[in-house]
């Protein structure tokens, strides 16, 4: 043996000691998450846990779901779960700096969605501080109930709806009219600004355009930070959105307290609005909102009644205007609709609203393929039984709304929009959760679906869409959507 081979040997020996240290240092870290959230666990508890990776100490599996989510192919986040630990829908990780079962079956999403005695919300410290501690999100069962009665039937309730039809459809006439006009936009910007103003109407009926423009543009950046890591750092998206509520907080205090000033100067006015409302609610024990409620509830109410909506009206037109075949249906649907008004009727009343059958199920297949709300976060309250396996007490659960969407299983050709697969279908339990389901089910549903429809009548009778990049990738946090914001031209067509 010459001195080189020794010496190579030698080399070797502490190469393959490296890699040892290596291996077992990368299997310690992978494991200190599991051994210091399951180190207190009931025996049996701990052996019913579901299959999954709980990944690195403090960020555990947030690297995987963001390279996912930042990739062409978000779906390989979950598909990773499935690839490793099998199809059962139930995985235990670690997510959002807290130990979390992922489910992504109908019969687990459901369960976890409308178990309220075994489930509550469980949003990220981030969401709580962004859209407010008083808001949906962090409130108790009692009071959560209690608001919700207040608010949800006055953006849902059928009477309502048919007064914000007019004022929704005359601001869809305009805007389109604008647009055709202004040349290259940015369609989603625009039509966030659009479904913002009519949130506003809902809500805050009696501000200016200038506080409605200040309002949205902070909404535009606290909305990046609400699925975002909560490092409050300069430079950092969650640092800029806390920012950003900070000036919305300030924008509304000043609106309410001039209101509250006004109605107690002119007692017995009749309300306007949904602030209105709030200022006037009393409790049980005869006693007011606090400001801080009020606010939070409009910091709330304000951002899911714009962002959703204006997103799925953004992408229920692209899809539309890419299958021909679909627009054209939808379009003779609703030349059908105006012919067939009595003669007179100025403008859609809910009976022509309700005869929008095609195009229904374009919003509801544009909901499904697009999955705005990707999932959304529980708590289990008490250690719970799903699906054969057990969650601890604490542990949060994400609802993977967007993997029982794309579920070939539930839906065949789940990447295609096929509007007509909705004619025979109706959703089983927990399959289709576009909207949520149980007590948190959104409050705004028909209110969305209506504006959506709305624009859509107006847009495929008299307008197309001409986007300059057809082919621009998407993000998908925390919302799906073109890259460019959907840019392009709104262009009239002649009848
Ligand atoms: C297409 C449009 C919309 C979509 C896809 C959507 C989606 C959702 C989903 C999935 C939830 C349930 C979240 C959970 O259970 O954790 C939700 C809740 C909520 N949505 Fe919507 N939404 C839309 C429009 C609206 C509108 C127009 C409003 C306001 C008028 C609104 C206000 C709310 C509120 C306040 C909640 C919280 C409810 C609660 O915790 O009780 N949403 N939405």
């Amino acid at each position: 043996m010459g001195f080189e081979e020794l010496e190579l040997g030698g080399m070797g020996y502490y190469v393959g000691i490296m890699v040892g240290v290596i291996m077992i240092t990368k299997w310690a870290l992978q494991n200190v998450n599991v051994w210091f959230y399951e180190r207190n666990l009931d025996k049996k508890i701990k052996a019913s846990l579901p299959p999954g990776d709980m990944g690195w100490p403090f960020i555990g599996n947030m690297l995987t779901f963001l390279r996912a989510y930042k990739s062409t192919d978000p779906d390989s986040f979950i598909g990773g779960y499935v690839q490793r630990f099998g199809p059962n829908g139930v995985y235990k990780s670690f997510m959002f700096g807290k130990p979390s079962i992922i489910v992504t079956v109908p019969e687990a999403c459901r369960k976890a969605m409308c178990d309220d005695e075994a489930f509550q919300p469980g949003w990220p410290i981030s969401t709580l501080e962004l859209i407010g501690r008083k808001s949906f999100v962090s409130i108790d069962y009692e009071d959560h109930k209690r608001l919700r009665k207040i608010t949800a039937s006055p953006v849902n309730g059928h009477e309502a709806l048919s007064v914000y039809m007019r004022y929704i459809e005359a601001n869809v006439v305009e805007t389109l009219d604008k647009w055709s006009k202004m040349g290259r936009i940015e369609f989603l910007t625009q039509l966030r600004k659009l479904t913002f103003k009519i949130i506003m109407h809902i809500f805050l009926s009696t501000e200016g355009e200038n506080v409605r423009e200040a309002l949205e543009k902070e909404y535009t950046t606290l909305n990046y930070g609400v699925r975002a890591q909560a490092i409050n750092l300069p430079g950092f998206v969650f640092h800029k959105a806390l920012k950003a509520r900070k000036n919305l907080v300030a924008i509304l205090q000043a609106i309410v307290t001039k209101r509250r000033n006004i109605r107690e100067e002119t007692q017995g006015m009749a309300k306007e609005d949904m602030l209105d409302n709030l200022l006037d609610t009393r409790d049980d024990h005869g006693i007011k909102l606090t400001d801080e409620e009020i606010i939070d509830i409009l910091v709330m109410y304000l951002n899911a009644g714009h962002e959703s909506s204006g997103h799925v009206t953004m992408w229920a037109t692209v899809l539309l205007q890419s299958h021909p075949e679909y627009f054209q249906i939808a379009k003779e649907e609703q030349e059908r609709i105006v012919k067939n008004m009595p003669p007179g009727q100025k403008g859609l009343t809910l009976k022509e609203f309700r005869q929008m059958e095609y195009l229904s199920k374009v919003i509801d297949e544009t909901m499904r393929l697009v999955t705005f709300s990707l999932m959304t976060f529980r708590e289990a309250k008490k250690d719970v039984e799903v699906k054969g396996y057990m969650i601890p007490k604490g542990w949060k659960v994400l609802v993977w709304f967007r993997s029982v969407h794309h579920s070939p299983e539930v839906y065949p050709r789940p990447k295609e929009f096929l509007p007509s697969r909705w004619d025979d279908l109706v959703p089983k339990p927990g399959t289709f959760l576009p909207f949520g389901a149980g007590s948190r089910l959104c409050p705004g549903n028909d209110l969305a679906k209506l504006e959506i429809a709305i624009f859509l009548h107006h847009f495929l009778l008299n307008y197309k869409l001409e986007r300059e990049n057809p082919a621009c990738p998407v993000m998908y946090l925390p919302h799906s959507r073109p890259k460019d914001n959907c840019v392009g031209r709104i262009i009239k067509v002649s009848k």
